[in-house]
């Protein structure tokens, strides 16, 4: 029986590489430097791994950014834009990867970045690969090979982990009509036999192949790319162990080609489907030799191990295969976990009673040796200890009084049809908002967050820290707040917002308001690039003991006379971006969040607010990876953010937001939230997510981001009208608002400036243009 684990990350605990590669971005710290902070991180993992037992120490997991990034460096399919950057011999290789992922806009080059998307049903991003019809690959990076040396070099054998063929093109993206890009395989193979010929040059034993799309809907096309790929990567490396990993869901009807595959070891999750291991164990085509990882740790939450059921499931796989074709594994990469519980010693908002019931990567680690230890020692002589403690924490978790809240199931209970919908139809309410807002024409907004400068970081700092008093935290952001508000109302901005400089994260701070969470001080996961976050602790019933944004909006709207925006994060996304507990359902922890907003809806309202944003942009990333799933979660999701905003008046505006979303499957569920305005990113993609908008007829009022706040590239006026003319195209110009992609909050005020005031000048010329249309 081994240990295995699938990925640790790569930001450090205390975020060491987001600082470097942030010091190196702004020229603080040359590259060297910053090679030089990876290599310690990579050090200091594998020897956490080697020192907590794990046999199967990963290796090329780490990353400077994103490792399907690393992938498309590996297999050389850099996209036409980057060539003159890469031919220039004053640029180095990482100068062409961080421009691939953040853009570049030096030396009167000005490229755009690669595309951005979510990984899977998780906050992680990933950066899209990009394919043409007559795509070439070629190995192009040493990465893989230099990282096992590395280890190898300081005493520690390890496991490569590299995207599997299939997964990695479907991933990807076609950039030009008249091909799939799984007609690459073919292409694409022969790259990864010379990746194994190193791998086998070197004395690899294990390699660790990624293939998450075996839990997803496939084709046959897609399920023969698979037969051909491992086939083809047998017959030449029959030496070779490959471990495919699967992981976010069960194998279903895929299950027959993965057991098909010529692989040493199937590595399967087993927290989010235990039931599919007794299908796997049953199933007439297991072959005799296949190894299998079982997947019992949860590298996405945060909650200790269940012992109990853990050595259930193990037994169970043991008695009919034999304890020599076992592994024990993390369910996924540690990636999707905070680094160490140990760091949250003198935290007082995590008390000891919470923290005895949780697990962060480090911790995840040990439990997956003692679990080894447990079941091959059945007198439990080993890890006696760590039995009992194990046992008695779910005990404890199962007993606590912090749990259950009897206030709130009262107020589910009471919870009627009639909450869920406004009182009028669409059409009505625009007719009593029009009348009321005033609005032109194109009407400009931003969507939430300006800069968080490291000067608002300090003062939070600061006063978290006690240097400074409450009062003078706040009269800070107040000024912050005049500032911002009299600087939208000079570049003529048409709805204000506060600017959300009160805000650590939009998730984390309503989470600190609540009851029935806790936070922690270190528990950083990365989300993309260098930017991380913390993701707040959700251990019982939610509960809004007063206001959380009314005090500072109505400030803000105190300040002017045009409208200020009220800026929510929704049920669904405060769910989605925090760790959930898992001893009841998250449709029932959302709804509960769902009265939180609700009554904080309300009083904004009270307080004079007349329009009210509620940011969804997670909706997306909770859909269930398989269709067949989509309509349960999309009743109660959409249920959440209907809960929380119909209990307005017709005459409040109710606006949401969402980002890195393919809406096209589910645009009919969109529609059904009715929120009246709804803010989407779209300048990546050229507006090519409108077309869903305009297919389906989207009723409600649209504003498409017309530029990407995510690279610090500053688009033109004309790029900015090119855009909107395109989206009026489909969408009536009587609904359409006018917006960038997303909050800027990680933009500098420089770009920030320049860009929103080309934005409000794009929308006068639009205005212009319908008037002169007119006369
Ligand atoms: N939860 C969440 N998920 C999301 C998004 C989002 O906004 N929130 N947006 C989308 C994109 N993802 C994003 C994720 C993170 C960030 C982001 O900006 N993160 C910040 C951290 C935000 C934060 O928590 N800030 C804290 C802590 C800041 C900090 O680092 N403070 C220093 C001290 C500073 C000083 O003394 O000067 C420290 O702790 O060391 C604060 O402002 O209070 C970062 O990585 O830099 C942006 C987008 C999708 N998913
Ligand atoms: C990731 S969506 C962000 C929405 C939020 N209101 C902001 O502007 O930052
Ligand atoms: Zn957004």
């Amino acid at each position: 029986m081994q240990t295995n684990n699938l990925g640790y990350p790569s930001i450090g605990s205390h975020r060491e590489l987001k600082k470097a590669c942030e010091a190196f971005w702004k020229n603080k710290i040359s590259e060297t430097e910053l090679l030089e902070t990876g290599k310690d991180i990579r050090l200091h993992n594998w020897k956490l791994q080697k020192d907590a037992g794990i046999d199967l120490i990963p290796s090329g997991d780490f990353s400077f950014y994103d490792q399907i990034l690393d992938m498309t460096m590996t297999v050389g399919a850099i996209p036409e834009r980057y060539s003159d950057l890469k031919a220039d011999s004053s640029k180095s290789a990482l100068d062409l990867y961080f421009a691939m992922a953040r853009g570049y806009q030096h030396d009167g080059l000005d490229i755009t970045a690669m595309e951005m998307t979510k990984w899977f049903d998780t906050n992680y991003h990933y950066i899209v690969p990009e394919f043409t019809k007559d795509q070439q690959f070629k190995l192009s990076s040493t990465k893989i090979f230099d990282e096992y040396e590395e280890a190898k070099a300081n005493g520690i054998l390890t496991k490569p982990v590299i995207p599997g063929p299939v997964s990695y093109l479907l991933l990807g993206k076609e950039k030009e009509e008249g091909f799939h890009r799984i007609d690459l395989i073919e292409k694409l193979i022969p790259v990864y036999h010379d990746i194994f010929r190193r791998f086998s040059e070197s004395g690899v034993e294990y390699v660790q192949m990624d293939e998450p799309f075996l839990v997803m809907d496939l084709d046959d096309k897609e399920r023969k790319a698979f037969t051909y790929a491992y086939e083809s990567l047998h017959q030449q490396f029959p030496d070779i162990k490959i471990i495919l990993t699967t992981y976010f869901g069960d194998l279903r009807d895929n299950l027959k080609t993965a057991l098909s595959l010529p692989v040493d070891t199937l590595h399967i999750d087993l927290v989010r489907s235990p039931e599919q291991l007794d299908e796997i164990l049953s199933s007439k085509q297991l072959p005799s030799h296949l190894n299998l990882s079982l997947g019992l740790v949860d590298g996405r939450n945060i909650w200790k191990n269940d012992f109990r059921q853990s050595l259930g499931l193990i037994q169970t796989a043991t008695e009919k295969l034999g304890a020599q074709r076992i592994t024990i594994a993390s369910s996924c990469s540690l990636l999707h976990s905070p680094c160490d519980l140990d760091l949250e010693k003198d935290n007082a908002a995590l008390s000891p009673e919470i923290k005895q019931w949780l697990a962060f990567a480090k911790q995840k680690l040990n439990e997956i040796t003692v679990l080894k230890n447990l079941s091959l020692d059945e007198e439990r002589n080993t890890a006696q200890q760590e039995y009992i403690s194990n046992i008695n924490a779910a005990k404890s978790r199962q007993t606590s009084k912090l749990i259950h809240n009897p206030k709130v199931s009262q107020r589910l209970n009471s919870v009627t049809e009639e909450d869920f919908s406004r009182s009028s139809s669409f059409p009505e309410r625009k007719e009593l908002q029009n009348q009321l807002l005033e609005l032109p024409l194109f009407p400009t907004t931003t969507i939430g967050s300006f800069p968080q400068t490291a000067e608002v970081r300090k003062w939070r700092a600061d006063f978290k820290k006690g240097n400074i008093t409450q009062q003078q935290y706040e009269t800070f952001l107040k000024q912050e707040i005049e500032k911002s508000i009299h600087w939208q109302e000079d570049i003529n901005m048409d709805v204000l917002v506060h600017g959300e400089f009160e805000r650590n994260d939009m998730v984390e701070y309503f989470g600190e308001k609540l009851e029935g969470f806790a936070f922690t001080k270190f528990g950083w996961v990365q989300s993309y690039g260098s930017r991380c976050v913390k993701p707040p602790i959700i251990y019982g019933d939610v509960h809004r003991p007063q206001p959380m944004t009314v005090a500072w909006t109505a400030y803000a709207q105190s300040l002017t006379d045009k409208i200020v925006k009220g800026m929510l994060t929704g049920p669904v996304t405060i769910l989605q971006w925090s760790f959930v507990r898992n001893d009841q359902p998250r449709a029932s922890t959302c709804q509960q969040i769902s009265l939180a907003i609700r009554d904080e809806v309300l009083d904004l309202e009270k307080a004079g607010i007349e329009i009210i944003q509620v940011d969804e942009p997670a909706i997306r990333e909770g859909l269930p990876l398989r269709k067949s799933d989509w309509d349960a979660y999309l009743k109660w999701a959409v249920g959440a953010f209907k809960l929380a905003t119909s209990g307005v008046k017709d005459e409040t505006q109710i606006h949401t937001h969402m980002c890195y979303s393919e809406f096209n499957d589910i645009i009919g569920n969109i529609a059904d939230m009715d929120a009246d305005v709804i803010t989407i990113e779209c300048s990546r993609s050229q507006m090519e997510l409108l077309d869903a908008f305009a297919d389906f007829e989207y009723p409600n009022d649209i504003g498409p981001g017309v530029y990407d706040i995510h690279s610090p590239r500053v688009p033109s006026r004309a790029e900015m009208v090119a855009l909107l003319e395109k989206a009026k195209k489909v969408i009536p110009a009587e609904r359409l608002w006018v917006n960038p992609d997303c909050g800027l909050k990680t933009r500098d005020w420089k770009e920030t400036k320049t860009a929103l005031v080309e934005m409000i000048a794009a929308a006068r010329q639009l205005r212009e243009r319908i008037n002169e249309a007119v006369v």
